[in-house]
């Protein structure tokens, strides 16, 4: 048995000595051309030999450039941290830490409304201060203030980063390359308040008359996230809520045809408005949803201009790509290349969906909310400073006392869809190898970001949070609720039993259940180790008035920004992707090789390799390819 292995069909067989022999014992699908068979025809087992040269591994990545003393991790900030680290930290409990009340009171902070108490994070006061001069070595104030400048600062695609000019009040100056942007932000939103006022009001109507009261939004990725988490927060804000009145707004995001059925089936055609949003424009599942659902309208209305020009407007960069499509100039609302995709819910990508379903007020209010962020994120000390404090809180966990993943627990419904856009904000930003000056990190970056609205979550994954893994926690928390209800005989509202958790769950976390306190419980000695909780398990709690569409702004700038912080530390370009390019690129092969053989009967090319071709021939032949039992090797 020693000599069975997956070598027969697998990548891995590239690297077996050229004399190797495997057999096949049953194979419905003709072999790979670089494998002969050996044994009798027709008879079986077959039996394969290399026919051609092994090939050398040309597929695996360039080596890995050697670390560069450019790094940050060889400045004495961080030498100083992971001594500090070694003698304070990793000795230390978070129950002890947070019975120290000096420090306990000290690691809190403010701004307008939203407190960050970070009292429950693996830090003293000497940590944060380490932190802070982290910060200035990574020259973090600096690249702020050129991100708001408009320096170049993604220099892989030589562009701007400036969303934060997208929520600038209006009539400010911003010049960059000779040109106003808040004049150019300004005047795209007008023109959507514009619009949506029409559409609202019912003076812009379908083609065959009917009033508009749906939207269906296609876009993927940054282009629905955001947009997506402020909707779903607003459909229960009383004042937003009561703007939406019966209006639907649905998202098409994946290029599944079963997500157009669920976005469509209950959808008068005539009564919809399809915006089509994009920044490339090329996005295949966009594209390809976009063309559905213009099919859409067109089987209900026909194919006469008005159709498509009433019922169909888009947000992009790509004036070309929107016009070849179909869509005139006055029904496309643009945005620019200094705004990138998960950053841009404050463009028109966000303000046309959410306005038309709950009036530009709504989306204007959410402007004020990341406004007041930026400001404060500009402009505050680092000691107050809660996106910076953040940012700084991440690097520290991830780079130093090495948590590769965090959870987001939002305790209010409304914020369900949060987590999901923080996830791309920060995977697609800080998911990095290299830094901006093409050094392989030789430190931990990028976190794996994943959660779901508390008490919900507390049913699911908080088992692993309590006892598993240790997980960074982010708790989000609400003063007053958007929709307060009180049970008679229940000792507290509704919302105040959701906030008890919100209370609770940190303070377990953190100091976790001793043996001791089992055993005085009357537990049985088998079922100490069972029932003990370690603790010192870290996490912030971020408490805020209500959820509205104010502070989703704030919160939306809040992780922007903490991403942002991070990556300026860690010295990567949080701004570019190239991550999601080869999946794409590898996409149109397959593609091509799917309508080849559906349509014009051709067989698999021999250029991918025999796992995808055994895939896809099972997929589009219905072929069974050799399994585990069916290879065997020869010694
Ligand atoms: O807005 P676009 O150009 O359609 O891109 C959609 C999304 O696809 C990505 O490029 C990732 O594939 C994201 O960065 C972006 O938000």
């Amino acid at each position: 048995m020693a000599d069975m292995a997956f070598v027969g069909l697998a990548p891995a067989a590239r690297q077996l000595p050229q004399t190797r022999r495997v057999r096949c014992t049953s194979s419905s699908r003709p072999l790979p051309r670089r494998w002969a068979v050996a044994g009798p025809a027709g008879g079986a087992p077959l039996r394969m030999v290399a026919a051609e040269p092994v090939p050398s591994d040309s597929s695996s990545p360039n080596p890995p450039t050697p670390p560069s003393t450019r790094l940050i991790s060889h400045t004495p900030e961080w030498a100083a941290l992971l001594a500090h680290k070694r003698d304070v930290i990793d000795p230390s409990h978070l129950r002890d830490l947070l019975a120290d009340e000096p420090r306990t009171m000290a690691l809190y902070a403010e701004h307008d409304g939203v407190s960050l108490d970070y009292a429950r994070q693996r830090v003293t006061i000497d940590t944060m201060r380490l932190l802070f001069d982290l910060a200035k070595a990574a020259n973090l104030p600096g690249k702020m203030a050129a991100m708001a400048r408009g320096d170049r600062i993604n220099s892989t695609e030589d562009r701007a980063v400036l969303h934060m000019a997208l929520r600038a009040a209006k009539g400010d100056t911003l010049m960059v390359d000779g040109v106003n942007v808040n004049a150019d932000v300004w005047g795209v939103l007008d023109r959507i308040r514009t619009f949506t006022d029409r559409v609202r009001s019912g003076e812009h109507r379908g083609a065959t008359g009917k009033v508009i009261k749906n939207v269906i939004a296609v876009g993927i990725g940054g282009s629905y996230l955001g947009p997506d988490f402020v909707h779903e927060a607003l459909k229960t804000d009383r004042d937003a809520s009561k703007a939406a009145g019966n209006r639907t707004l649905r998202f098409l995001s994946n290029v599944d045809p079963v997500d157009v059925l669920r976005n469509t089936r209950d959808l008068d055609p005539e009564e919809t408005v399809v915006v089509v949003i994009s920044k490339t424009f090329t996005t295949r599942e966009t594209k390809v949803n976009a063309k559905t659902l213009r099919d859409w309208l067109r089987n209900s209305m026909g194919r006469a201009p008005e159709v498509v020009a009433q019922h169909m407007v888009a947000c992009s960069t790509n004036m070309e790509g929107t016009s070849e499509f179909g869509i005139s100039p006055e029904n496309v609302f643009p945005f620019w290349d200094w705004v990138g995709g998960r950053f841009s819910v404050c463009s028109s990508v966000g303000a046309l969906p959410i306005a038309l379903q709950y009036g530009f007020d709504s989306f204007e209010r959410f402007l004020e909310g990341a406004r007041s962020m930026d400001q404060h994120w500009q402009t505050a000390s680092m000691e107050r400073n809660l996106p910076i404090l953040m940012g700084l809180l991440g690097v520290w966990n991830m780079s130093f006392l090495g948590y590769s993943t965090r959870a987001l627990h939002p305790y209010t419904e409304a914020l369900l869809k949060f987590p999901a856009h923080v996830q791309q904000v920060d995977m697609e930003s800080n998911g990095k190898h290299v830094t901006l000056d093409g050094d392989l990190v030789d430190y931990p970056v990028g976190e794996v970001d994943f959660g779901e609205p508390g008490t919900n979550g507390q049913h699911s994954f908080f088992q692993l949070l309590h006892m598993g893994q240790t997980v960074p926690c982010d708790f989000i928390g609400f003063m007053e609720s958007q929709n307060p209800i009180c049970e008679e005989g229940e000792p507290v509202s509704n919302h105040d039993e959701l906030v008890a958790n919100f209370f609770a769950q940190p303070d377990a976390l953190a100091n976790g259940k001793t043996a001791e306190e089992c055993r005085a419980e009357g537990r049985s000695e088998e079922l100490i180790p069972h029932v003990t909780f370690l603790g010192n398990r870290p996490s912030v709690s971020l408490l805020l008035p209500i959820c509205n569409a104010y502070s989703c702004g704030q919160l939306l700038a809040l992780y922007e920004h903490r991403t942002a912080v991070e990556g300026f530390i860690w010295n990567i370009n949080s701004f570019d992707q190239w991550g999601v390019e080869l999946g794409k690129v590898l996409a149109i092969k397959v593609r091509q090789q799917i309508n080849q053989t559906r349509y014009h009967n051709r067989p698999i090319k021999e250029s991918f390799n025999v796992s995808t071709a055994r895939l896809l021939d099972r997929f589009l032949n219905g072929s069974v390819g050799c399994a585990f039992e069916d290879i065997v090797v020869d010694e």
